[in-house]
């Protein structure tokens, strides 16, 4: 297995990490050049390579250029030489960068070496985060205070944002990319009832195929771009017999199934930068904003739509069995979906004042019966969404409105 050690150095399962091959030289005995050197500093410091540009290497396609068996170094891994990829960045593959003694042989450079560490690494370094703070907020030319995440179907609450600066994530360096319809992966920042706000059109979810860590990185880089409100939303499944479809749940408190099972997004080192080894998670849900958000929703003429209760995260993408919802109604659950818990649980970790609600998007069956049309799926969700968002958008406006009034 191939890793980093501490020290940001290659190392490879069996410990060894020096640059030197079995003989104690430098390099070369398969065709592949020099083993990379570099300092952890470095690794810190240099501009990323664009992922774009990457383009995959086997240890055949290094033997078909001359690399892993050509005594004079023509391996498409050394742009100095003569291989095929000379013009494009290339990521090898882990065995292309191993020689007969599995130690690393490899012509990446500090930046590219760095850039891929982070691609695979679960949780994202201080510095990189700062880096696309720095990124955001340059571009932008503002500081938000306050950072939204719109749930699925949920887009439109960007859309109400003025004076836009729009960021396909795909274009932030070392940012994920969206994969999930109704999720379309920009950022946005902007201002909204007067407030520098910035909102993901897109969220990370764990069954997308990333770690939770890398799932709610995004708050961290919203703190770092300033934010101290994160107004987190998601479209939910009520399990609460009195939720109609097209309510709004204000959560006032969540239970981490996944959390349960042991993934956290606070797993690894923890940086006492971004917050403390333990945090305590009661009285995450901001009380203040909660009664506001009551308050509004009573001026809307919506209060028999509006509930306050307990949201539930699972890994999905399944939904939930019948057993399974009968299980979290029985633990004060009222509404579940695959999302949210992890992002608040970062976002409380630094500090941020947290708003969060469930739009629900379909009522959850706790009787087994044959009827299709009782089983959730994504298309009535985002439908629901949709003919929703109106309302939504308002009680996120009229909530920001309230607090520029305080500040
Ligand atoms: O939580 P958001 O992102 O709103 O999306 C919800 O909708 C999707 C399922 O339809 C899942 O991703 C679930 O978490
Ligand atoms: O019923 C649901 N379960 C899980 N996630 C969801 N997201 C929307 N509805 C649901």
């Amino acid at each position: 297995m191939t890793g980093y050690n501490s020290n940001g150095d290659v190392a490879t399962s069996n410990g060894n990490h020096n640059n030197s091959n079995s003989n104690g030289t430098n390099g070369n005995s398969n065709g592949h050049s020099k083993p990379v050197e570099y300092t952890a500093q470095e690794l810190h410091t240099k501009q990323l390579p664009k992922v774009g540009n990457f383009k995959m290497c086997s240890r055949d396609c290094c033997s078909k250029q001359g690399g892993a068996n050509n005594k004079a170094g023509n391996s498409c891994l050394d742009k100095k030489g003569g291989g095929g990829h000379k013009e494009e960045l290339v990521v090898p593959t882990p065995q292309s960068l191993l020689d007969n003694n599995n130690r690393i042989q490899c012509s990446l450079s500090p930046e590219e070496v760095r850039a891929l560490r982070v691609l695979n690494e679960d949780t994202y370094p201080y510095e990189v985060i700062q880096e696309i703070a720095d990124f955001i907020v340059k571009r932008a030319g503002i500081r938000p205070k306050i950072g939204i995440i719109c749930g699925s179907g949920l887009g439109s609450l960007a859309d109400i944002i003025q004076d836009a600066k729009v960021f396909e994530y795909e274009k932030i360096p070392n940012f994920p990319v969206s994969t999930v319809e109704g999720h379309a992966g920009k950022l946005v920042v902007g201002t909204l009832e007067g407030a520098n706000v910035m909102a993901m059109q897109g969220r990370f979810h764990f069954y997308e195929g990333y770690p939770l860590a890398k799932c709610s990185m995004p708050v961290r880089v919203m703190k770092l771009c300033g934010v101290e409100y994160l107004f987190a939303t998601n479209a939910a499944g009520g399990i609460n017999p009195k939720f109609n479809v097209g309510d709004i749940m204000l959560m006032h408190d969540h239970v981490n199934m996944l959390g349960f099972a042991g993934n956290s997004p606070l797993q690894g080192p923890n940086d006492p930068r971004f917050g403390p080894r333990f945090p305590a998670l009661v009285n995450s849900y901001n009380r203040d904003l909660i009664n506001k958000a009551i308050e509004i929703g009573k001026t809307m003429g919506i209060e028999s739509n509006i509930h306050v209760g307990v949201y539930s995260c699972l890994g999905g993408p399944t939904y939930e069995t019948i057993a399974e919802l009968k299980a979290l109604r029985m633990m004060g659950v009222d509404a579940v979906g695959m999302s949210t818990v992890h992002e608040v649980i970062t976002a409380r970790h630094c500090d941020m004042k947290v708003f969060a609600f469930s739009l629900i998007t379909n009522k959850c069956p706790i009787e087994y019966s044959d009827k299709k049309d009782e089983e959730a799926n994504h298309e009535e969700v985002m439908a629901v969404a949709k003919n929703r968002q109106k309302a939504c958008c308002e009680l996120v406006s009229r909530l920001i409105c309230e607090i520029q009034k305080g500040s």
